[in-house]
């Protein structure tokens, strides 16, 4: 290993977004990956847990109390929500920490108990972390020791909304956000919900007008439209592994096309080597990102004067959160965004 690598720590390895970390982390040119953890499948190899990744050199999945912090330089935790919070309060400061659950996200302490149904126990890490949508919080992450990556859906919706409500294109009333996701989104654990018989050949909407993402939507969409944002969002879980395509209607403001629309994401995110805009009219898929870092976005008009509709996808486990987690990584280390993000999608 260099002497100038980044010593890396995951924990949570033996899930889903812990693997998906590995699996692009191998392409990362300074990444030495120093420790894994694990819960269950503490004792074991990865390569046992995940044969796919057999074909490293990693270390063996420990418990977190058998963790050295002081060797590292960077720790991704990949942990459940709620778990997460006392894990991190009760590790050694030092390493950058890039969380990939919701414990950090929502500022108001208020907010996050009336969401999450506990009392935070970490507010004072909470006040220190920084949201972590690379593209739009980037001068904050550069200067942050907590990163709280955001979700998945939240990535979906607020990457194409951003722009919009920053140059007061659209009207900040009566967005709705309707968002389908694959099953590995509920993570590895074995759960009712994501059974084959449960998922297969069929699709459901769940947390309907509940959903945890929904505060954490607005809080990041008022941070850019100036103002406290109410917004619709629906999420349903479709038979597919991985990806998520947001469809999003949207009213135009007064004298707006839904070409401006087109020209305002366009210019916004022209030098964005992950967030990419098609042509107008044209529409994204699953199928277009998925294993890659990309968010893609189409513009096209409604049938209804006044509104147009809004198509986002990105891969759950990468720009929705592994991948993001490594660009938040290559930011706060002061890198190139794009190390270790180079995977094109895999199509079909
Ligand atoms: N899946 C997705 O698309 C996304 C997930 N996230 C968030 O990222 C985090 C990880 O998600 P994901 O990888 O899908 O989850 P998984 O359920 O697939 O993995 C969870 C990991 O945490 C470990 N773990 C579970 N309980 C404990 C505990 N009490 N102490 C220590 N380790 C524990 C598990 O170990 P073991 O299996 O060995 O018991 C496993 O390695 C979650 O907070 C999730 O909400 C964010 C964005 C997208
Ligand atoms: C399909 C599915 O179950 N998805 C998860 C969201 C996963 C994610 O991005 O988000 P967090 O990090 O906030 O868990 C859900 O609806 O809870």
């Amino acid at each position: 290993m260099s002497s100038t690598g980044i010593r890396i720590g995951i924990l949570g390895a033996s899930g889903y977004t812990g693997a998906e970390l590995v699996r692009l982390l191998g392409d990362h040119p300074q990444a030495e990956i120093r420790a894994l953890t694990a819960e269950r499948q503490a004792g074991k190899p990865l390569g046992e847990v995940f044969p796919q990744l057999a074909i490293y050199d990693l270390p063996t999945l420990v418990k977190i109390d058998e963790l050295d912090v002081g060797g590292l330089d960077v720790i991704f935790c990949c942990l459940p929500h709620a778990t997460t919070q006392a894990i991190i309060k009760s590790l050694p400061r030092g390493p950058k920490i890039i969380d990939l659950s919701a414990d950090f996200r929502l500022r108001d302490p208020a907010l996050y108990e009336a969401t999450y149904g506990h009392a935070h126990q970490a507010l004072e890490l909470q006040e220190q972390a920084v949201y972590g949508l690379s593209e739009h919080y980037r001068d904050a992450i550069r200067k942050a020791w907590l990163v709280a990556n955001p979700g998945c859906y939240t990535t979906t919706a607020e990457l194409p909304l951003i722009p919009l409500l920053k140059e007061r294109l659209i009207q900040p009333e009566g967005i709705i956000i309707d968002a389908k996701s694959g099953v590995s989104g509920a993570g590895r654990d074995a759960k009712q919900g994501s059974l084959f018989t449960e998922v297969t050949e069929g699709i459901h909407a769940y947390g309907v007008a509940t959903h945890r993402h929904t505060p954490e939507i607005e809080q990041c969409l008022a941070d850019f439209a100036g103002r406290p944002m109410r917004v619709t969002f629906t999420p349903h879980l479709m038979p597919m592994s991985r990806g998520i395509l947001g469809t999003i209607y949207v009213r135009l403001a007064a004298g707006i096309s839904p070409e401006d629309l087109h020209r305002c994401l366009a210019g916004a995110y022209a030098d964005e080597p992950f967030v990419h805009v098609l042509p107008f009219k044209s529409l994204p898929a699953t199928r277009h990102v998925r294993g890659s870092n990309l968010c893609l976005i189409g513009v096209h008009p409604s049938r209804i004067p006044g509104e147009a509709i809004l198509v986002s996808v990105l891969d759950n486990l990468v720009k929705g959160a592994s991948g993001q987690a490594i660009q938040n990584m290559n930011i706060v280390l002061g890198l190139d965004e794009r190390l270790g993000l180079s995977q094109r999608p895999l199509f079909p």
